[in-house]
């Protein structure tokens, strides 16, 4: 453009010095006309002829986003997802297992994020592909619940545990189909040409290898399981042996198959390397755009504000995004991830400082056998806590299923995440970039380690990303925490070493920090300090108002900010508590007032009408007998959404992963049930501080019995710590109630004691019921049983 401003003088001077003004002044119209004539058609590429240069479709996608990017237009595209060779894949796709996960699995159909951030013309897609496979007779199937497909589909799930079983029995049905539209049988293993046929048409229809290569092996699953499982041997010997010559063909042929499987994907994945990314930076690129959005989602949760589904979404997959691109997981790692893996993480204090938290992930099914661990500084442990403790239950509420998954990342539906490269791929759909999978991020990263840094640099950089262990062998190091924090800095080293504009850009990491990224956000602040607030006061039912000076010692200018909120929060805490005594009856405001009075707040007392206002009967009155989720969890104990902890002053302790809404069963009282006389003979023998294991109640008739949680392990559980004989007391603080109810089956019918919940829980909080004990009652003077009063 200079030039172009510039042209008159250039030409006076240089080029036409000699010429009249009208001259030059032609000569300056030309140019600009040319100029325009340029941007207009210059500009402007026909997808047609791109196509004619660049036959490979894997290798044009990115050309023509890159050609995009850069300003031009490319018309006569067809509809975006037919230019999409990953997509492709995904129609008929037999399930992609689990064994590769940590590759870049390409799209599957049965990903249940689908709802959220699909590129539109995926039905478009569907319905094309599916009018072909239909137009081959490839598509239809027999009803999966016939006899063969049913025992098939139990095979998987049940023995195999194979998460998408479904689409594994619809691909053999398909198989079947074809082989025989009457009926599903077994006959096709005397048609050999027939079955290779069935193949070879896949791959005429344009099928890509990998598909076919997954029809072959749902195919051999599906005979091993005939081979196996089902009495063939007996029923039709000949049979059984014509599935084993099967098997030894289809072996042959799946043989040939993978070798051009992997030339297949390897050219893909050198295509979108070369094409796609060529510097750490361009792989944060998504980080660097959805950042802002991020941190607001974020400074909205910590302010306690509740998010929209998309917000959460955008959560979750910035994350998911985040270990992958920056922390260079695989995506194997991320769905693997546990919610114990993140509750046992450590904390780690470097020699310098700096605070780091470490997240191992033991089991992510890649071929590495290297626990992979994951190193979050401060401001990224602080979004993943929002995740945990504001995201993640608010997709478990989606869950019709009351057991709770274990993993860490779950989807919108409550579900374990399907496939983490799905979602990062649809992250960068949403803002218009080229993907960038978690393996070429490796690479790139891996490819600038070894232009910048020292063989030692080298060998924790090759430890961080969780190589193979014959190459972390070749390093001859072994995985330390202090290690791996290091070798997390050497990777943001070489991202920031590339280009260092990184203030607001980029994901965080330790320099950014210092350099005030923080900052960014005054939401993002307020919501930090408020969380520092919180941990150096914690808000309880009687504590003190904070002086000035010390609020103002934690949170600066937030202080008021910061106390306001204390308050409301210890608000509401007392007026759950004045509820929570008026568990059945509505009571009247001067009880109310009566209650209140007794308890000697001094100030931010909870008014009266609050009370009223918020009350309802505490306890949920419904009888469990016929509860068949509440029976199945009474018997295998395997209760959700808890976990034991340790507590430095009272031993193990019952902490919430998930919310719970007030009246709804959190767990049983669990233990060997004796008579009223039995218990109190083990009571009379028992240590003071054992006596909390002891659980005594009356039944209507007015006879008492007792549960014994102290007689560990009990014989129905041998291997286990059952979780309600590890909930503390707490007269004040108490959350749940136990409630004796009866289960009844097969005639039998028995007691149980189910905790309630007497308010909302949220995550991360400690379970206390009250043991309806004193210090006196339990003839505990003079020992150390304050905690008894409290
Ligand atoms: C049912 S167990 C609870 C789990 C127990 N903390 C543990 O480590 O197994 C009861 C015992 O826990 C201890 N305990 C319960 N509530 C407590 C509290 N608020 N403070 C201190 N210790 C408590 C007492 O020793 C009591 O006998």
């Amino acid at each position: 453009m200079k030039n172009q401003e510039n042209i008159s003088i250039h030409l006076s001077r240089v080029c036409m010095k000699t010429e009249s003004k009208q001259k030059i002044d032609q000569e300056v119209r030309n140019s600009r006309d040319s100029m325009i004539e340029h941007l207009w058609h210059g500009r402007i590429i026909d997808y047609r002829i791109l196509s004619c240069i660049v036959t490979q479709q894997d290798a044009l996608q990115p050309l023509i986003k890159n050609r995009e990017q850069m300003g031009h237009f490319v018309t006569n595209k067809p509809e975006a997802k037919l230019i999409t060779g990953q997509v492709e894949v995904a129609q008929v796709l037999a399930p992609t297992t689990d064994e590769n996960i940590d590759e870049e699995s390409d799209v599957n159909m049965e990903d249940d994020q689908s709802a959220l951030y699909q590129p539109p013309l995926n039905q478009v897609w569907d319905t094309k592909l599916r009018k072909v496979m239909q137009s081959s007779g490839l598509y239809q199937k027999h009803p999966l619940d016939c006899d063969l497909l049913a025992g098939f589909g139990k095979y998987l799930r049940d023995d195999n545990k194979i998460p998408n079983f479904k689409q594994e029995v619809a691909n053999v049905s398909r198989f079947l189909f074809y082989m025989d539209s009457n009926k599903p049988s077994l006959d096709f293993v005397n048609n050999l040409e027939k079955s290779r046929s069935f193949f070879t048409k896949l791959a005429d229809i344009g099928q890509k290898k990998q598909t076919i290569a997954n029809y072959m092996k749902n195919l051999k699953r599906f005979i091993r399981y005939n081979i196996t499982t089902t009495s063939l041997i007996q029923t039709d010997r000949a049979v059984f042996e014509q599935c084993k010559h099967f098997l030894l063909c289809l072996n042959e042929l799946q043989k040939s198959m993978s070798k051009q499987v992997s030339q297949e994907t390897t050219g893909k994945r050198y295509i979108q390397m070369v094409s796609v990314a060529k510097t750490p930076k361009e792989c944060w690129e998504i980080l660097r755009v959805a950042k802002n959005e991020f941190l607001c989602i974020i400074g909205k949760a910590m302010n306690e504000e509740s998010l929209l589904e998309t917000e959460q979404l955008h959560v979750l997959y910035y994350l998911e995004s985040l270990l992958m691109l920056k922390h260079l997981q695989r995506a194997g790692v991320i769905k693997h991830l546990t919610l114990s893996e993140w509750l046992s993480r450590s904390a780690c204090k470097l020699p310098d400082g700096e605070n780091w938290t470490v997240v191992g992930v033991k089991k992510h099914e890649t071929a590495t056998q290297q626990v992979a661990t994951i190193l979050l500084d401060e401001e990224e442990h602080a979004w993943f806590d929002v995740y945990y403790r504001h995201v993640r239950p608010a997709f478990l509420k989606n869950s019709d299923d009351m057991q709770e998954d274990e993993r860490f990342f779950i989807s919108t539906t409550g579900k374990p995440i399907y496939n983490p490269s799905n979602d990062l791929q649809r992250f960068h759909a949403k803002y218009n970039l080229p993907n960038i999978t978690s393996q070429v991020a490796r690479k790139v990263f891996e490819t600038n380690t070894k232009a910048s840094f020292t063989d030692q640099e080298m060998s924790l950089v090759a430890d961080y990303l969780a190589h193979t262990t014959a190459t972390t062998k070749k390093h001859y190091r072994l995985k330390t925490t202090v290690n791996a924090c290091m070798e997390m800095k050497l990777i943001s080293k070489v991202a920031m070493s590339i280009e260092s504009d990184s203030e607001t850009a980029g994901p965080s990491c330790a320099s950014t920090r210092r350099k005030g990224a923080l900052s960014s956000s005054k939401k993002l602040d307020e919501a930090q300090t408020l969380k520092l607030f919180y941990e150096h006061f914690p808000v309880t039912i009687d504590g003190q108002s904070i002086k000035t000076k010390d609020r103002r010692l934690i949170a600066g200018t937030y202080e008021r900010y910061c106390y306001d909120k204390w308050r409301s929060q210890q608000e509401k805490m007392r007026r759950d508590y004045v509820i929570a005594h008026f568990p059945r009856r509505q009571p009247t405001a001067s009880q109310v007032e009566r209650y209140i009075e007794r308890q000697n707040w001094e100030k931010n007392k909870v008014k009266v009408e609050n009370v009223l206002c918020y009350w309802q009967p505490s306890i949920n009155t419904d009888t469990p007998k016929d509860n068949k989720a509440i029976k199945k969890l009474v018997k295998s104990q395997k209760w959700k959404g808890l976990y034991i902890a340790t507590d430095p002053d009272k031993g193990k302790k019952v902490m919430t992963t998930r919310p719970f809404a007030k009246g709804e069963v959190v767990c049983d009282y669990h233990g060997l049930p004796l008579s009223g006389k039995q218990g109190k003979e083990l009571l009379e023998a028992t240590d003071n501080d054992e006596m909390g294991f002891l659980y005594f109640y009356k039944e209507s008739s007015g006879k008492t019995y007792c549960i014994d949680a102290k007689t560990v392990p009990c014989p129905c559980h041998p291997e286990m710590d059952t979780i309600g004989r590890r909930i503390n007391h707490s007269r004040k603080r108490s959350n749940i109630k136990g409630q004796l109810q009866q289960l009844e089956e097969d005639g039998h019918v028995w007691n149980i004691i189910l905790f309630i919940a007497l308010r909302d829980i949220q995550v991360q909080q400690e379970l206390l019921f009250d043991y309806g004990l004193s210090r006196k009652s339990f003839v505990g003077e003079g020992e150390d049983l304050e905690w008894l009063d409290n």
